[in-house]
């Protein structure tokens, strides 16, 4: 029975559906964890669940031998180390849509705060201040949103957007279809210069680290809000800092930081903290009672088809097999390195060893190749050894 760990406060419905389908070895840790921590953690567990506070590096993923798979129960996963992940033919599933809402709801309140000054007003009311004033506070009716990152958060704010009369632009990688009256821009720096609001919805990661630096923020208009729910490296905080303070731009809204707390014990520091028109939010964007529910049985069930049948389907960096109900005696997992000649060699050995091949499912994805197969009869510990054995066997189990 495979062992699961479950890191961040993961759902309790993801333990539910665990157990349900038979899997009761769950440890369940509140915190993110770092170092050794996470190795001990980690040392014989089959399965772990992350959110987006824990990092899996090659070098944890290179020390924990024993885990065959990685549940996100997010939407990010620049938060593993998805090659190496991938060279050790260990899946990696996440939730792609289940907080969507969640975010794109949660920074349509902060444009509407933010315009309207809130922050600051309500920071002075706390202390006894009655400053009542319509300076500087706009509807956001008519206002343009400038959406970096127009895929299925960045569209799901435009289409909100719309509906309270914002004027949607967005900025993205990629071709993508604009939804409702939402118009493309050709670069950064004009969505930049265009919108009231801008709202970042890009992935992590090396690519868009430091997105919104110095000089992008001097494009801005003064009057203009950053809101940032995306990953905390997009944005250069000090830059930011400094262009809040010298009112080259009028208020921001962050829910994600470069360096985040593991858990509550531990203090939040930023330079940000120090200012009043800024919105500061210990990255809840994708944590409502809704999200995180459907989130913890959505990876939960892509964990426990993985474990049963050997399923890959929606795996974030995996050749995908549809689920197919395990119905042969036996069924290996056969993930290698994708080259010719490995099928034939691995299928001579079923032959050999007289077994009757009853399915076989074969998937590719760049470097490496995945293959179920069903077969008649038990399998041999020696005929196990050999398909490991094999030099193009990244990893062979049994299910
Ligand atoms: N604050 C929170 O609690 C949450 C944060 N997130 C973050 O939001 C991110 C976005 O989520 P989704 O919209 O679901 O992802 P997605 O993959 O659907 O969309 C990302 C979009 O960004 C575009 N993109 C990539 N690099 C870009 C660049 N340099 N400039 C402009 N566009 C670029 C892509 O082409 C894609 O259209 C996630 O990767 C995650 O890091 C997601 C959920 C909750
Ligand atoms: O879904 C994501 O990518 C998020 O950033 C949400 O992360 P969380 O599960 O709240 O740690």
């Amino acid at each position: 029975m495979a062992k699961i760990v479950l890191l961040e406060k993961i759902h309790a419905s993801a333990v539910e559906h665990l157990k349900n389908e038979g899997f009761d070895d769950i440890l369940q840790i509140p915190s993110a964890l770092t170092g050794n921590d996470l190795l001990d953690a980690l040392a014989d567990a089959d399965v772990v669940g992350i959110r987006s506070g824990t990092q899996v590096s090659a070098d944890v993923l290179n020390t924990v031998s024993h885990l065959r798979a990685i549940g996100c129960f997010c939407i990010g996963t620049n938060q593993v180390n998805l090659t190496a992940a991938t060279a050790l033919g260990i899946p990696v599933f996440n939730a792609p849509f289940s907080n969507t809402r969640s975010v794109a709801e949660l920074v349509i309140a902060q444009a509407i705060l933010l315009l309207r000054r809130i922050p600051e007003k309500n920071a002075l009311t706390h202390r006894g201040k009655w400053d009542k004033t319509a300076q500087g506070a706009y509807e956001v009716r008519n206002k343009v949103l400038g959406i970096v990152g127009y895929g299925n958060i960045g569209a799901q704010v435009g289409i909100l957007a719309e509906s309270v009369g914002m004027r949607v632009h967005y900025y993205d990688v990629e071709s993508k279809l604009p939804l409702g009256n939402a118009k493309p821009v050709t670069s950064l720096e004009e969505l930049l210069a265009l919108a009231d609001v801008v709202t970042l919805h890009v992935p992590g990661g090396s690519a868009t680290e430091n997105l919104i630096n110095r000089d992008r923020l001097a494009v801005m208009k003064p009057s203009t809000v950053l809101i940032n729910a995306s990953r905390g490296g997009v944005v250069e905080i000090d830059a930011l800092h400094d262009a809040l303070i010298e009112k080259r731009l009028a208020g921001a809204a962050l829910d994600v930081f470069p360096v985040e707390p593991r858990n509550e014990t531990e203090e939040f520091t930023s330079p940000l903290r120090e200012l009043d028109n800024v919105i500061l939010t210990p990255h809840i964007g994708g944590s409502t009672e809704e999200a995180q529910e459907n989130i913890g049985r959505e990876v939960a069930d892509k964990l426990v088809r993985f474990l049963k049948a050997g399923t890959t389907r929606w795996a974030v960096n995996f050749p995908e097999i549809r689920h197919v109900e395990k119905d042969a005696q036996s069924r290996i997992l056969h993930v290698h390195r994708n080259e010719p000649g490995v099928i034939a060699r691995m299928n001579a050995d079923f032959a050999e060893a007289g077994l009757n091949i009853v399915a076989q499912h074969l998937q590719t994805k760049g470097s490496i190749g995945y293959v179920i197969t069903d077969v008649d009869a038990a399998i041999s510990d020696a005929l196990l050894q050999k398909l490991r054995s094999e030099p193009a066997t990244i990893r062979c189990d049994l299910i």
